[in-house]
């Protein structure tokens, strides 16, 4: 098989964040990897999710949050930078819950494109097919696409939302378990989206889902107690774990 190289897209160096007084990140240092699919794991509260907004500054939303060290996404210090628009059309994020707006999936996807200023409808057209194509859905949704979004299913509405994600032509897609509210055969659709997805994208997902982390991503993090125990490929988190705490956790024994 033909050896990928590896590049670093997104460099973190002892990153702390503090809600307040609580400290939830402790000295994270992660190199994360160009088109490539990293998952985060780790039992509830470690702060998986706090690490992932960090990386497209969503926490600067939170009132009192403090965050010391270093993220160089493509040579940018994004702390550095107080152009936290352009990160966000850089980095994107699907969550948890699929978030459409109240209008049709036409607009969905084209809401972000429009905020941008592209106003010529033959262009947006395309960019609406071309990222709900990527998006695996096109072929489901073409014939309603004036329709509200609101009447898709969860999983539709889920890979609307990695659509429109994609229609701001991002370089890295954030994903804070983006499955945990859907049924069986729709998660396997976004985890078989995802891995197709890394020809073009570097995705960095959080995951409860142990199986799922073992079968879509290339990398694992493995946190507890806001630090990084563990980071390596997925094949030896999961078969030769360095640390203990590491192989109590995906072997089943806590968490
Ligand atoms: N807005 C906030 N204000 C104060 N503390 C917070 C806030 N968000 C998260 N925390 C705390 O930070 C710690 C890490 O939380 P975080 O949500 O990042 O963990 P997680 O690993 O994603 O958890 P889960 O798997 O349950 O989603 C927890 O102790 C949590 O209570």
């Amino acid at each position: 098989m033909e050896q990928r190289k590896e590049s670093t897209i997104i460099n973190v160096r002892d990153l702390n964040l503090f809600y307040g007084e609580k400290q939830a990140l402790f000295g994270v240092d992660l190199a994360i990897q160009k088109k490539e699919v990293t998952a985060l794991i780790g039992p509830s509260g470690c702060g998986k999710s706090t690490f992932l907004r960090t990386l497209n500054r969503m926490n600067d939303l939170i009132d009192g949050v403090k965050i010391t060290g270093d993220i160089v996404i493509d040579h940018e210090n994004i702390y550095k930078s107080n152009d936290v628009i352009k990160l966000r059309t850089k980095v994107g994020m699907v969550f948890q819950k699929p978030n459409l707006f109240p209008m049709s999936i036409y607009d969905n996807v084209a809401y972000g494109p429009r905020m941008q200023g592209i106003k010529n409808k033959r262009e947006l057209n395309i960019i609406v097919e071309d990222s709900l194509r990527s998006a695996a859905i096109w072929d489901e949704v073409k014939d309603r696409l004036k329709t509200s979004a609101l009447g898709l299913s969860g999983g539709q509405q889920q890979r609307v939302c990695i659509a429109r994600a994609i229609a701001m032509k991002p370089d890295i897609i954030l994903m804070d378990e983006p499955t945990s509210a859907l049924d069986p055969i729709s998660t396997l659709k976004i985890e078989e989206l995802i891995t197709n997805m890394k020809e073009n994208y570097t995705i960095v997902i959080v995951t409860h889902n142990m199986q799922q982390a073992a079968r879509i991503s290339d990398k694992t993090a493995f946190f507890l107690n806001g630090e990084v125990v563990e980071y390596d490929d997925t094949d030896n988190i999961f078969s030769i774990p360095q640390d203990q705490r590491t192989e109590d956790y995906v072997t089943g024994r806590f968490g």
